[in-house]
Formats: structure tokens, C-alpha cells, sequence
């Protein structure tokens, strides 16, 4: 059963159940470089109150360094150990739980987040925004000479995707069976300034396609992400809640992590997706309010 949030009350009830708040980004927080309203305030008086609070983004074009220069950029209080994206989970996964050994590579369909991520792990890899990836001149396999060290397709959100990528991630993974194939997220569409756009499952939809195959995912709603949160941060399932806009990611991956889970209808989900009479979710929020920016009415000095 799904709460609405409507009163103070409701909004003061709901804070005091909760010691931690896990907030996704786009959608929620913002949407590209567009802020939503009351979401400084809002923040500023769980951190007030105690709160403890992450920040848990499948958007893997940035790193969690880079995701900290976003945030300041907006005035809002964030630091990097309270940032877990995307790229991060996926970088961590494939250096310790696919552990690959030093002399191979990935290959990165994806952006500098991705880049910066591996690189911090310690993982080599290859294409992302290497310009001769990057490229918009015709793809030739004559001209393709693959790098045998190359063990995983890694595919995130990559708004510089074109035929050239495509191609030689799959090039590495059809003549390659051993070759694993990993997505950051799998996530349709996201909101950017102005309306939504293709995500990344979007992104990685050509290869699942042509190969036949579906990626690991290691964002929300997988486990990976929780695990690699987990492994740094400690805090009581009971006493957590999550935050998002989208049901099969968000409130998914609360739920699979016994989470509350609060939906917010500021990104992708419609209201009537979860309240239309015969609508069947792919998972039903605990609650939901219209915005983060709602919770502000309780900054406000009576
Ligand atoms: O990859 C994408 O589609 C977007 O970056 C993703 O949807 C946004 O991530 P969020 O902060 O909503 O988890
Ligand atoms: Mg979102």
C-alpha cells in the first residue's frame, strides 16, 4: 500500500522514522542543470536534524569527484564518500568481484565518469572517449585490428555514442563467448534539462539486440550497487530510506535491499503509473510525494 504524503505532519512523521536517506539524482535532485525547487532547503534540514544521507545515482557519466564538483556547483552540501554512482559500482564489481587480472582491459562504451572509475580501481581500459572511438567516419573492419587483452564490454550512458563503438564492443563480445558484458544500468530514458532522453539501457539496447545476450547490470536495482554502498557506509534497513523517481530502478532496488522506498513524481514516473485504478508496478513505493522540495514546508518557520 502506498502512502501520499500531504501534511507537515506527514513529511515530520516520515523524518523521524528514518536515520538514513538514500537520495537518487536525476529526477529527484535535479534534472541536467536544472534544479528542483526546495531541494537545498530540504536537504539542509535533514543534515540539520542529523540525517545521514547518500546520494545513489545510476547516471555513470560522472564520477563520484566529478558528481561532488555538480553538487557545489548547486550550493548543495554533498561530499564525495556520500556519492555512489554507477560507474563506480561497476568499477569496483569488475576489480573485486570478477577480480580481472592486471593484463586485460575493458572495453568502455561510456563517458569520463566510467574512465575516472576504472582508473581509480586500478582496471585498464580502452575506447570511451579515446577520439579515435569517438569518431563519426565509417567503421571498416579492415581497419579494426582488436586488442586481444580486452576481457569485458563495460556500456554506460554515453551521449557521444556512434556506429564505431557499437561495432567493436561487439566485435569483442560475438567473437569472444569468455568476453563478459556488463551495463551500468539499465535504465530506458532520464530527464535531462527541458524533458526526458535515451538513457543508458538505451544505450546498450544495439548490442542486447545484435548479440542476442543481455548484460550484467551492476546499478540499481542489482545488488552491486547496494554491496558496494554497504562496504563503505553502515546503516539500519529499517531505519533507511530511499528515494527516486523511477519504479523498476529506485524503488526496486529498495525493496531488494529492505529499504522503505519513497517516490517522487518530480522525474520519470506518472502518479497513475502507481494509483490508476488496474495499474500493475513493477514495485509499489511505500510513499509518495510530488517532490523532495515538499519536505521544505518543514524549514519553514511557523
Ligand atoms: O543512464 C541513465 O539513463 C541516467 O543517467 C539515469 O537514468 C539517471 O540516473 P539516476 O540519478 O536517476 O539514478
Ligand atoms: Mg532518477
Amino acid at each position: 500500500m502506498c502512502t501520499q504524503l500531504s501534511t507537515p505532519g506527514e513529511y515530520a512523521d516520515l523524518l523521524d522514522k528514518f536515520d538514513t536517506f538514500m537520495f537518487d539524482c536525476d529526477g529527484v535532485l535535479w534534472s541536467g542543470d536544472h534544479l528542483i525547487g526546495g531541494v537545498i532547503e530540504a536537504l539542509h534540514l535533514l543534515r540539520s536534524k542529523g540525517k545521514n544521507i547518500l546520494f545513489v545515482t545510476n547516471n555513470a557519466t560522472k564520477s563520484r569527484k566529478s558528481y561532488k564538483k555538480k553538487f557545489d556547483g548547486f550550493g548543495i552540501e554533498a561530499h564525495v564518500e556520500e556519492i555512489f554512482g554507477s560507474a563506480y559500482a561497476a568499477a569496483v564489481y569488475i576489480s573485486t568481484v570478477v577480480k580481472l587480472p592486471k593484463d586485460k582491459k575493458v572495453y568502455v562504451i561510456g563517458m569520463s565518469g566510467v574512465e575516472e572509475e576504472l582508473h581509480n580501481e586500478g582496471v585498464s581500459y580502452i575506447g570511451g572517449t579515446d577520439p579515435a572511438d569517438t569518431t563519426f567516419e565509417p567503421f571498416d573492419l579492415k581497419n579494426f585490428t582488436p586488442d586481444p587483452d580486452v576481457s569485458v564490454v563495460l556500456c554506460g550512458l554515453d551521449t557521444n555514442i556512434n556506429y564505431t563503438k557499437l561495432s567493436k564492443a561487439f566485435r569483442y563480445l560475438h567473437t569472444n563467448p569468455e568476453c563478459l558484458f556488463i551495463a551500468t544500468n539499465e535504465d530506458s530514458t532520464f530527464p535531462s534539462t527541458g524533458g526526458i532522453l535515451p538513457g543508458a539501457g538505451s544505450i546498450s539496447a544495439p548490442l542486447r539486440y545484435a548479440l542476442g545476450r543481455d548484460p550484467v547490470c551492476t546499478g540499481k536495482p542489482s545488488q552491486s550497487m547496494l554491496d558496494c554502498i554497504q562496504a563503505k557506509v553502515h546503516f539500519d534497513p529499517k531505519r533507511t530510506i530511499m528515494i527516486g523517481d523511477r519504479l523498476n530502478t529506485d524503488i526496486l532496488f529498495g525493496k531488494a535491499g529492505g529499504v522503505s522506498t519513497l517516490l517522487v513524481l518530480t522525474g520519470v514516473t506518472a502518479k497513475e503509473e502507481v494509483l490508476a485504478p488496474g495499474a500493475t508496478p513493477i514495485a509499489v513505493p511505500d510513499y509518495m510525494t510530488q517532490s523532495i522540495g515538499d519536505f521544505a514546508v518543514l524549514a519553514t518557520p511557523n
